[in-house]
Parts: structure tokens; sequence; C-alpha cells
């Protein structure tokens, strides 16, 4: 590998901040502001140094080719009922944005209901959330562009998918609940602000509102109907309930899950809904979690965590709301965790548990929380249900490593249940019978067992030869559960890939206690977990240290920056998705201070010595163990105001200057900033393919794959 030229960035040692006592450079300050020409120039000298070698690759269009083979296969989503009609999305294979489909019925010819790919050239406005009224007569539904946040709000009516004039603009992490009259909806906004609200800008997100808009009515009409001015980070979400009686509220201040619990009864609303509502407290502290499932009148049911870690089903009657009166309706399972929970056919409950990170699927009754049956799944994930408590069948889509998709049917009205095969997804030219995908527990450095699961082809030597790819995410109580990835077959199959996702401490695989044990003070144990992941694969032969890389996206791509800079000598190199990289400073940005339940805040003294600890940004290490920092690649957007991009080029800057000097230092050091990109959600499939093929490009080079046909 020839060594690199960096772009030389201007280095101000003015910038100094005092963190309790401990003075921190942050000399790389001034590329936190993305407007700035000076920060504009900097991402195009990266991008003229990243774009080569990744071309390079000799392979590239090889991979581009293949990639975009595999990826075009039929995708599909359950079908749902709304008002008289079947809707689905339906994505041919390379469409940049599924499209949504009406049928009048199951068999019916299906006709286009809406297609996003139809607003842009490019596929970068995609649909974000959407809402049918309860009579199926109108659709309200958010467009984001670019993949930003922001989202406009747009109506249709339905069937006929007739465009309706009312827009509402200033909508984030909004919920989208109509009235059972269907005369409006309940949403959040967020308060005018200074400059852009575009997505590129880094503007912290505080004040969300509670909206309430009457369909033919202009947004500045809008009704005020909830807001927390003496809490700033609190963001309300708000649901009708099936009988339309009542609006169920649940603030959050952040990612934990945990919420408060209020509610209204509409129809004691003498004057309707013409100002701030008169919500009744339920619960209010954050100790716990309450989703609403159903009511029966004033008893309602919630999915909890409060004195269960794995989650259970409560009921609470708002005649007596008091803790003393909660009945357990369906107890905690100590071996899974209870993930999801439908109301359908009116009486009977769908529950979705997580059982050492697979899904498993039962029917129970409502009345009495008895489970009445299990449904037949293979190994792998449920990543798809529809049904409500006023239908009289379910659909659910289930997924694995090597399964493209299944989507049964059970009509809910003949016993004993008998699921229907509704659509299988295939991916022409794949044969799973080809690879092979083991569950394997490996323990950490405390000693806690991890599970991974590793996906190969069939009869691999375990001779320490084959490279690695090794996933994991690891906060913000998210479960990494099996799913099919179209170019992970790519790897596998052309490349000679090992694909290993290692389930570590911060997800929800255990519930509550495994989210916890990888977060606050406890965040080095996902590191750990992951570390240990890493020294699993190679002393079961999977792999060796000079083959291994490790990708994550998000608090994935902060795992993949303080592992590369805590053990350089167990990795060849690492891919860094959109990460959160500056842990001194995430919580100032957009909506990083929702972050501060899994990280803590450097404002607070005991918790910035956490942060400090790992921030990949204040811990390059001076002369990494094994010789030479991993080749990394890190990769934003310029549209991500969920992890600022700023992130990822100050500690590309911090990386080039400290390292990309040093004679022994050849692995490349880069960054790839995408323009019209965002998170993640709702990206193009070109964009997709592109940034996959990147990534692929990139790791060829780095650890040495080899192409066969
Ligand atoms: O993107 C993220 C993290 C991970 C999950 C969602 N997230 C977010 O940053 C989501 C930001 C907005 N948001 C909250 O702050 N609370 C949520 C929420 C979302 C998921 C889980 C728990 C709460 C909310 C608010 C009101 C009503 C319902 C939900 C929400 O959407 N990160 C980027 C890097 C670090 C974490």
């Amino acid at each position: 590998m020839g060594k690199f030229t960096y772009p030389e960035a201007r280095r101000d040692e003015s910038v100094v901040e005092d963190y309790h006592g401990t003075k921190i450079n942050d000399p790389y300050r001034w590329l936190e502001d993305p407007d700035a020409e000076e920060t504009k120039a900097f991402v195009d000298a990266q991008n003229e140094v990243s774009k080569p070698f990744i071309e390079a690759c000799p392979v590239r269009e090889k991979l581009l080719k293949r990639i975009t083979e595999v990826w075009d296969y039929a995708k599909y989503g359950c079908p749902f009922k709304r008002g008289d009609n079947y809707y689905y999305f339906h994505n041919t294979g390379l469409q940049n944005q599924s499209v949504m489909y009406i049928q009048d019925s199951l068999d019916a010819e299906p006709r286009v209901f809406f297609d996003p790919n139809k607003l842009t050239t490019d596929g970068t406005i995609s649909l974000r959330g959407h809402a049918f009224s309860e009579n199926g007569a109108y659709w309200a539904y958010g467009l984001s562009e670019s993949g930003s946040d922001w989202i406009t709000m747009k109506f249709k009516k339905a069937p006929s998918s007739e465009d309706m004039p009312d827009t509402l603009k200033k909508v984030k992490f909004s919920s989208m609940a109509w009235t059972h009259d269907h005369k409006g909806i309940f949403y959040n906004r967020y308060p005018d602000q200074e400059g852009k609200s575009d997505g590129t800008e880094t503007t912290s997100n505080l004040h969300q509102k509670l909206y309430y808009h009457r369909l033919g009515t202009d947004q500045d009409q809008d009704i005020l109907v909830g807001e927390t001015p003496d809490h700033p980070k609190w963001m309300m979400g708000a649901e009708v309930t099936d009988c339309g009686r009542y609006l169920i509220l649940t603030p959050r201040e952040g990612c934990d899950p945990v919420n408060r619990l209020y509610y209204v009864d509409l129809e004691g609303l003498k004057d309707g809904i013409n100002g701030i509502l008169p919500y009744t407290k339920v619960v209010d502290n954050f100790d716990a979690e309450y989703e609403y499932i159903t009511n029966n009148g004033t008893v309602f049911t919630f999915k909890t965590n409060k004195d269960a870690p794995r989650y259970k089903v409560i009921n609470i009657d708002l005649a007596k709301p008091e803790p003393e009166n909660w009945q357990t309706l369906i107890d905690e399972d100590k071996s899974a965790v209870l993930e999801w929970v439908g109301c359908v056919n009116d009486t009977k409950l769908v529950v979705c548990y997580l059982h050492d990170v697979k899904s498993e699927l039962f029917i129970y009754d409502l009345a009495t929380g008895t489970r009445e049956t299990q449904l037949p799944l293979d190994v792998g994930s449920i990543v798809g249900y529809s049904g409500r408590r006023k239908d009289k069948e379910i659909f659910y889509h289930f997924m694995s490593f090597l399964t493209p998709g299944t989507i049964y049917h059970l009509n809910m009205e003949k016993t004993p249940y008998e699921p229907k095969l509704f659509r299988e997804i295939t991916v022409k030219g794949f044969d799973a019978s080809q690879f092979q995908i083991e569950q394997q527990f490996y323990k950490s450095k405390d000693g806690t067992k991890i599970p991974m699961f590793i996906v190969h082809k069939k009869d691999l030597k375990l001779d320490g030869s084959h490279p690695v790819i090794l996933y994991g995410y690891g906060g913000f109580s998210i479960s990494i559960t099996p799913s099919f990835s179209p170019s992970r077959t790519v790897f596998l199959q052309h490349l000679g890939g090992v694909y290993a996702v290692a389930n570590i401490r911060g997800g929800n695989e255990y519930g509550e206690t495994w989210h916890k044990n990888g977060t606050l003070g406890n965040k080095q144990n996902g590191f750990d977990d992951f570390q240990a992941a890493a020294e699993h694969l190679i002393a079961n032969k999977y792999t060796s240290p000079g083959k291994i890389a490790i990708n994550g996206g998000s608090n994935g791509g902060l795992l993949v920056g303080a592992s590369l800079n805590q053990r350089p000598d167990l990795f060849a190199a690492g891919v860094a998705q959109v990460g959160v990289l500056d842990m001194l400073r995430f919580h100032k940005f957009t909506i990083g201070h929702a972050w501060i339940t899994d990280y803590g805040s450097s404002d607070d003294p005991k918790q910035f010595q956490w942060l400090v600890k790992y921030s990949p940004l204040h811990n390059i290490p001076k002369d990494p163990k094994g010789g030479q920092y991993p080749a990394i690649l890190l990769l934003t957007g310029d549209h991500d105001d969920r992890v600022v991009p700023l992130h990822s080029l100050k500690f590309i800057a911090e990386l080039q200057h400290s390292l990309g000097k040093k004679e022994g230092q050849t692995n490349p050091l880069l960054i790839r900033v995408d323009t019209k990109s965002g998170h993640g959600a709702g990206k193009p499939t070109a964009k997709v393919i592109e940034e996959i093929t990147d990534l692929y490009s990139f790791l060829y080079q780095t650890i040495g794959l080899a192409w066969t046909d």
C-alpha cells in the first residue's frame, strides 16, 4: 500500500475546553460549521483522496454489477387493510423507493396508490411515516428529502389517492394520530428556528410541541394541544385508542425505553379540541416504559418493563389507576424478551418474543392472558406485521440470513390456527443450500456469555485464512436480529467471506438489563464484547488479525471507532458509517441530547470521566500496537441530521494529523462524504448500492480479498 498524502487541515490550537478541571483541545472545532467555505473545501479535498482509492479497486465494476444483480429481486411488505381496501409496499427490485399499491381484495388487480419515485429523478425523496384515518378515507404521509429527519406532512384521499392541499412543515420525530371523526390529526412539530432546517444544519432540536391539524385548514391555524416549556428535551408521543375515545400521551426525554403516561378523554371535551388539552396523569415519572396495546372501556392493556426488564403485559383500569390496582396479564418470561404485542380479532393478542435472538410468535387470549398457541417459525426474525383489533386476519413477514423473506397470512376466525404461505420472496441465482448459519456463544472479558451469528459457505476449512466482516451495534435497546442482505451474499459467494454479527451488550437481546449493561458507565462492556468476538473468531480459526474487518453504523460507528483505537493489533480494517465519534460534544447538535440516556453527558463531571476514556476523537493511539492503525473508512452524508457529519470530519482530521504522516502508517485513513444523503432511512437504492460497492471496494484492497466467479 503506497503512503497517502492527506489534505492539510488547519489546527486551531487556541480552542481549549475546560471539562471540570480537565483541559481538552478541540483543534478542528471549525469543522462543526457545515456552511463554512473551509469546511466545504475540507470535504471536497477528502473525497478527492478517498474516491480514487476506492475506484482503484480492480474488481469494483464486477462488484457493482454483481451487487446490482443480486439486489434486483422483487421485495414486498405485509398487506394491511384500511377501509375496504388492502395496501402493500412493493419494489420491483432496483426502484429507488418502494411503491405503495392498493387492491380491492387480496387477489384483485393491484394499482399504484403512491409512488415516491415520481417526485424526483434521483429517488432522494422518501416516505417517512404514514397513517390512514379510521374509516380509510384519508391518508396522512411524511416526505423526507435527502434522508433528513425533517418531514413535510401531506394528505391524500383514499382510495382515490387524490391530493389534498394540506401541508405541514417543521415536522420531526412525529406521531400521526387521527381522531375517529376523520376530521383531523395529532402530530408533533418543532418551533421555527434561526437558519436552515433542511437537514444540513446542526441546530439542536428542542421544545417539540403537539398540535392538532384539522383537514382543510392551513397549518398556522393548527391547535397547540400539548407543550412542555419546562422540559425542552421532552417529546410527546400521541396515540388515539382503538375505541377512539381517548388520546394517550407518552412523553419521553430521550431514547431510553421509559415514558410518562397521560391521557385525555376526548369525549369529555365540552368545546372539542380547541387548545391545550386537559390531560390526566397515570404515570408521572421515567421509571419504565408503557406502550398502549388496546383497551376495553377504562381497562387499558400495556406492554411494560416496569419491574420486568424482559417486559410483560399489564392492565391498568383508569377508573382506579393506582399501581396497587394494576393487574399482570402476561407475566415476564425469564427465558425470552417480549418484543411487541398486537390486538387482533377483538379478543386475541399476537405476541412476539425474542429467544436467544430468534423470533417466536404466539397467540394469547386478551381476556385471560392465557397462551393459546405458538405459530411455527424457522430460525430467524419477524420483520413485519399487520393486523388491528378490528381485523380478522394477520400478516407477518419472516426473514433470516439465508431467507430473503416469507409473508404468512393467518385467518383468525378459523381454529386451529393454520398460517398460510402468502408470498415467498426469492433472489434469482441465490442458493441458500450453499451456505450455513451458526449461532455460537462466547465469553466476553468479564465472563458474560455473548451470542454471535456466523454465516459462511458450507464446508469451510477452519484454517484461519478467511476474511471476516464482523458487524455490531450495541446500544439504544436495539437488537440486531437475523436478516437477509443481498450484498452480503456477494461477500460470502464471490469473496469467500465469513460474516459475523455479535449481539453485544447495549441492545435489547436479553431485555433492559442487557441494554443497561452496555450503556453509561458500562459502555466499555459492549466494546469488550465486540473485541472478544473477534478473538473468538481468530481462536476458532475462522480468520486471523490481518483478515478481519469490523463494520457498524450510527452507534455502531462509535463501536468501530473505539474498537480500532483500543485494539489496532486485532483488526486489519474498519468501516464506520455515520458514526458518533466526538463523545464530548454529541449532545449539542440536532437530536444528540436524546442519546444522553445511553451515553451520559460531558456536562456532568462523573459522566465526563466515562466519555473521555473511550471517545474515538480523543483516544487515537499515538503508537498503535501492531505497528500501525488499521485501514479505516468513514462514511457519512451531508444531510445526516441524526448524527451530523462533523463527527466523522473531526475524527478523520485528527487521525490523519496524528498518524497520517508516520512512516509505518501505510493503511489508508479515509472518509467518503456523500451528497443528498442522510443517516440511512429512505436512502434510494442507487445510493445504497454505490455505498455498499465502495465499502467492499475498500475492504477488497485493505484486507486482501480475492474474487471468485
Ligand atoms: O438515532 C439514534 C437513536 C437510536 C434509536 C433512535 N434514536 C434517535 O436518536 C431517535 C431520536 C428521536 N427520538 C427520541 O429521542 N425518542 C424517540 C425514541 C426512538 C427510539 C427509541 C426510543 C425513543 C421517541 C420519541 C417520542 C415518541 C416515541 C419515540 C425518538 O424517536 N442514534 C444515533 C446515534 C446514537 C443513537
